[in-house]
């Protein structure tokens, strides 16, 4: 019996009488929350920022007359939703329950504020009211955390389209395909109001795929303003799958269950016999689709995942593709500019998809294609020096891809008013801090990296600890500390002080597309916390951009290719993969096993193929061996080598035997206290990369 059930007995009460519960759900920004746990006294403030880390929300009078804690609370009442400001210091937050709360974080940000938050913060604002502590407004937010340099300044009159993610695992990929046609794109929630549409001037809309069914009750849909505003517009659309099926059953088509559902491979065969316009629009013509314009094959392969099927499309759409399953595989309406396929031609799957989209962005759109690095370079430079005025930015570099490139930019922009910084943890790869900073300071010029050699101190602390977590709770807490002295010690005043932080698009895609909170499998140790604690602002210079874009502006910013094409190395370095105890004796071992390997791999050019490659050390499993005529009994080193293109999934890499037996060949011979090497052989998942 359940508790509520049990206490209902207890209280002598009957079925009908249990209308109360124990797990309340509602929404938060979009996103779907259960709490099994909640307590009478728990109040909406605390739920949002300790357990949800939505701190836009402000704690202020704690009476609820300051207005730092106003949240928004929507709620169905007489068949329509009504909107209230509340004060979440106050509102009990099993009030909430079955409601829609928005918070700050679910109106903008620093990158994509709502028009009123550009509005106030483009005017100096601050929150009306006579303790002016900062609330609902997001000046905040707007202002220091979520990138406190707008890195988009100036950027509007630049091509640009919009994706609006329904939830699909793949949206990001689309906004690669547009930006490899020289587009520029950013993804949206479809939650996203008319507002946010119209402050980002796009060209054209992309609608993604999504786990929903249109029909649904609780189906995620484009507001009819947001569609009035296309028609009004004339903004040529592109739905994929979900998109597809929202865009018909907006515009008068059909969607319904489809009998069975389509995963994986499908042949589309494209028609021949589409009646256009001509460009000059003076006759019609038969021919395909400008969608397909290039593609010579008859019929290509693409990818499916759906189990929804078009039944009638709307007013106006023809089919320009089918399958074996479906006449409406791809349909237009060329006069409203209005196109959708069934299939995914974001993925890599879909072979001519990404000239699918190509042609869209290109031919339908009609963008010129113009958005490349250089250009963007510049423009960051500019952003930079014209906000930066007389304040100085301080860096945490690692010497990895992303701190690397956002410095060079920092330091091309600002030059000695940058104050980078390295951290030399006693786990860092042999040499690395020595080989950092003579590599920056060459390829940078006047650029000087300070490295804190803070190793004894991090061998003192991590003594006698073996769980992970404590590890990584322990290596967190002392790079905090050690930022903390170095930027004190640079004398500087906080309030002149930016602190740089080398955010990349997927990380602000993952906190504004749509989709529900994850579960966390390790913390990560970053510098997140920082700019709170420090109560300093924030400069993301690297916020719009994937991982392979900042390469791409490393080689701009003349980084060599050590600097951008290095596997990823994590915060804790080898605190976490040294499996167990961390001493400064492992960390010398495992670091000479490491520096074999990765030499190795770059010998026999396998390091480009690889994603990312490292030694993993048991201290504590210790094996017998015969080393010339002893008996040695040491420890195990494992080698590690996976690909992936995002991390989130990784497949083991298929080595070579000659390689790896020249690598373990060398590790028993030079490093002292390994007599046994192995290979990892998992895959992420279930496994992941880093071993704790
Ligand atoms: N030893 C260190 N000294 C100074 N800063 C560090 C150090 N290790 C990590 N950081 C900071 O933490 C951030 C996150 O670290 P991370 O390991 O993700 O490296 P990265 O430089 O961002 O590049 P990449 O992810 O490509 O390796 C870095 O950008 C850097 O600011
Ligand atoms: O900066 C970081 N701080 C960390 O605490 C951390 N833990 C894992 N990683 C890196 O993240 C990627 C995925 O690793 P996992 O599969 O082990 O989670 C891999 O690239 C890991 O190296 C980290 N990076
Ligand atoms: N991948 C998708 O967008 C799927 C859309 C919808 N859920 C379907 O099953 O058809």
């Amino acid at each position: 019996m359940d508790v509520a059930a049990a206490a209902a007995k207890a209280a002598g009460l009957q079925a009908k009488d249990l209308r109360w519960k124990t797990r309340l759900s509602f929404f938060v920004n979009g996103s779907k929350v259960e709490v099994p746990d909640a307590e009478p006294h728990h109040t909406l403030l605390w739920f949002l920022r300790d357990r949800l880390g939505l701190t836009g929300t402000k704690l202020g009078c704690g009476e609820g007359g300051c207005g730092a804690c106003t949240v928004t609370v929507a709620s169905y009442e007489d068949g329509q939703v009504a909107h209230r400001a509340v004060n979440a210091c106050l509102a009990p937050l099993c009030s909430v329950d079955g409601c829609h709360v928005t918070t700050v974080e679910g109106i903008g940000t620093s990158a994509t504020p709502h028009a009123v938050q550009r509005r106030v913060a483009e005017l100096h604002g601050s929150q009306p009211g006579p303790e002016a502590t900062d609330g609902f407004d997001g000046k905040r937010r707007f202002g220091r955390f979520d990138g406190g340099v707008d890195m988009m300044a100036g950027m509007e009159k630049q091509e640009r389209l919009l994706v609006i993610d329904f939830g699909s695992q793949v949206s990001h990929l689309i906004c690669r395909r547009v930006r490899e046609a020289g587009v520029y794109c950013e993804l949206r929630s479809c939650l996203l109001t008319l507002s946010d549409v119209t402050s980002f001037h796009p060209q054209g809309i992309i609608l993604s795929g999504g786990p929903h069914s249109v029909y649904d009750k609780d189906a995620p849909h484009l507001s009819k303003d947001i569609w009035s505003y296309i028609d009004e517009k004339k903004l040529p659309v592109f739905g994929i799958c979900y998109g597809l099926q929202e865009m018909c059953q907006a515009l008068g088509g059909k969607v319904e269950a489809g009998t069975k559902r389509e995963f994986g491979h499908a042949e589309l065969l494209i028609r021949n016999d589409v009646a256009h316009l001509t460009k000059d629009g003076s006759k019609k013509v038969k021919g395909r689709s400008p969608v397909f314009e290039g593609i010579a094959a008859e019929s290509v392969p693409v990818w499916m995942s759906h189990g929804d099927k078009v039944t009638e499309i709307p007013p106006g759409f023809h089919s320009i593709a089918y399958t074996s399953n479906t006449e409406f595989a791809a349909v237009e309406d060329q006069d409203r500019h209005f196109y959708g396929v069934q299939f995914h031609p974001e993925v890599t799957h879909t072979p001519s998809g990404a000239a699918m989209i190509k042609n869209f962005v290109l031919k339908v759109v009609g963008c010129k294609g113009e958005w490349n690095m250089h250009d963007f370079c510049q423009k960051q430079i500019d952003i930079i020096m014209n906000k930066m005025g007389e304040k100085y930015v301080v860096g945490a570099v690692s010497g990895g891809v992303d701190s690397s490139v956002a410095a060079a930019l920092v330091h091309k922009a600002i030059g000695d008013r940058f104050r980078p910084f390295m951290v030399d943890t006693g786990l860092l790869r042999k040499d690395e801090a020595k080989i950092v900073k003579e590599r920056l300071e060459k390829h940078i010029p006047g650029m000087k990296l300070k490295v804190l050699d803070e190793s004894a101190h991090f061998y003192k602390e991590l003594a006698g600890v073996s769980e992970p977590e404590k590890k990584r709770k322990i290596i967190g807490r002392l790079f905090v500390e050690a930022f903390e002295k170095a930027v004190s010690e640079m004398g500087l005043p906080h309030e002149k002080c930016l602190l740089l932080q080398g955010t990349l698009y997927p990380d602000v895609i993952e906190s504004t597309s749509y989709k529900g909170p994850s579960s966390i499998i390790k913390t990560h140790h970053n510098v997140g916390g920082l700019p709170d604690r420090m109560k300093m602002e924030v400069i993301e210079p690297l916020r719009l951009l994937f991982k392979d874009e900042v390469r791409a502006l490393g080689n701009e910013l003349g980084l060599p290719v050590t600097s951008v094409m290095r596997h990823p190395f994590p915060g804790p370095g080898l605190g976490i993969r040294i499996i167990g105890e961390v001493t400064k004796e492992s960390a010398e071992t495992l670091s000479a096993a490491d520096d074999i390997y990765i030499e190795e791999l770059r010998k026999a050019g396998h390091y480009d193929k690889i994603g990312q490659a490292f030694a993993v050390l048991l201290p504590t499993v210790r094996s017998v061996g015969v080393m010339g005529d002893h008996r040695t009994y040491e420890n195990v080193c494992v080698l590690r080598a996976v690909t992936t293109t995002d991390f989130m999934t990784a497949d083991w890499y298929d080595m070579p035997h000659d390689v790896l037996a020249r690598i373990s060949n060398r590790i028993i011979n030079e490093v002292k206290g390994i007599n046994r090497v192995c290979y990892d052989v998992s895959s992420k998942p279930p496994a992941t990369i880093e071993w704790e």
